[in-house]
């Protein structure tokens, strides 16, 4: 029996990487400054008793080379360690990627930072193909701020509100009712079609509700139409030889459903981690359950709300044991992140940093693994795990899960 389940803590970084200057993402690290931020606030330390059981506030502490305080601190019962990114960007995919074996080592195409940053040529293509008057923002922004500044103005004149980021994003923000759920879908599938050429990595949906700026909200119906990973992944090859491959959030969307058997929906992150327990007891043998947690990043993070963040870790770990209660034999428990976010650096950006490696499988001990080379390691040992031929990238450690 072999089953695994990774646990994504979207954007929860652990230090600063070695090439973070590059990213002007010098001294980030958003576990250590979401913990140092909680404290300030409350006077208290957040308590993470299973995450510092899991090894994380070790690997921070190795990788960030700052102290992580949090309350009911527990020594260590699994292997843990801290990995760096071999992929150029500090995006989404390119975490997700190369966890899964295939590193993103081409350059993205970006939009330049300026206004307006899509070129007239793609914006007339996609105004005609979409049937649209044309589109409001053109620029960088804060999803939730170009919201309360031209949330009004779009309901009232039926164009979409188009803009980007660091990453390779071009994200469309559009009022559910006023202007259709279905419409904005249709606008992205075209999108999609015409940025395949400018390498753009992905297109998203953010559909919103509400009356006026004072209340848009964005609602649980994103979608994110990635590009094709550029070769076959972890994810892949256990499909391929006949494992369960199921998704939960949007782990399917962000490897443009390519080696998913199962796709499972929730919303917030105490929906996804009930489905993930459920699901624990249904999977059978050879499958890999895959949770992407969108919410450290999507609310937290890019809000650069610590406290919230920190509260949300909080959930997380007081959520664990149900999890970890079910394992059983042979089933291999993974956390780890895709990027950092940290909530207290400049701006509304991804942060370049190592990501925590945690692993546990009922038994394992004290097991540290140290700085790994890439976020592949993960996907190797998953294959070793599954007992697949290897992956092109990333060193294996499941020597390190036996039972000490
Ligand atoms: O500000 P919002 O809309 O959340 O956008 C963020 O979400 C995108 C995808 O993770 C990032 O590139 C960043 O721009
Ligand atoms: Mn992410
Ligand atoms: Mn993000």
């Amino acid at each position: 029996m072999a089953r695994a389940i990774i646990l994504m803590a979207d954007s929860l970084g652990i230090g600063a990487a070695p090439d973070a200057e590059s990213f002007g993402d010098v001294g980030a690290n958003t576990l250590a400054h979401l913990l140092q931020a909680y404290k300030q606030e409350t006077g208290k330390a957040l308590p993470l008793p299973n995450l510092s059981r899991l090894g994380l506030l070790d690997a921070c502490e190795a990788a960030g080379k700052e102290a992580c305080e949090a309350s009911q601190r527990q020594q260590p019962q699994a292997a843990w360690g801290y990995a760096k990114e071999l992929s150029s960007g500090k995006d989404t995919p390119s975490g997700h990627w190369e966890m899964a074996g295939v590193p993103v080592l081409f350059e993205w195409g970006y939009f330049p930072n300026t206004v307006p940053c899509f070129p007239q040529a793609f914006v007339d293509e996609l105004c005609k193909c979409a049937d649209i008057e044309g589109i409001l923002g053109n620029c960088y922004a804060s999803g939730t701020t170009i919201l309360e500044q031209l949330g009004e103005e779009h309901v009232k004149t039926g164009m979409p509100i188009c803009y980007t980021s660091v990453d390779s994003v071009f994200q469309i923000a559009a009022h559910e009712q006023s202007f259709g759920l279905d419409k904005l879908y249709q606008v992205c599938e075209i999108a999609r079609a015409l940025l395949d050429e400018m390498n753009i990595g992905r297109v998203i949906a953010r559909p919103f509700i509400g009356t006026s700026s004072a209340d848009f909200i964005r609602t649980g119906n994103r979608r994110d139409y990635s590009v094709l990973p550029p070769a076959p992944t972890l994810l892949d090859k256990l499909a391929a030889d006949g494992g369960e491959v199921i998704s939960v959030g949007k782990i399917a969307d962000i490897y443009a459903h390519q080696g998913i058997t199962q796709k499972h929906k929730a919303p917030g992150l105490m929906n996804l981690l009930e489905k993930t327990s459920e699901l624990v007891d249904s999977a059978p043998d050879h499958s890999l359950i895959f949770t992407n947690l969108v919410d450290f990043d999507e609310k937290f993070g890019h809000r650069r709300n610590a406290v919230g963040y920190a509260q949300a870790l909080a959930e997380f770990d007081a959520f664990l044991p149900t999890i970890l209660n079910k394992l059983q034999e042979g089933d291999l428990l993974m956390i780890t992140a895709d990027h950092g976010c940290d909530p207290t650096a400049p701006g509304t950006d991804h942060t370049r940093e190592y990501v925590p490696v945690l692993a546990y499988t009922p038994g394992l001990k004290n097991a540290p693994l140290g700085e790994r080379q890439s976020f592949a390691d993960i996907g190797q040992t998953l294959a070793q795990w599954f007992n697949l031929s290897a992956l092109e990238y990333g060193e294996g450690f499941k020597a390190s899960l036996n039972k000490a």
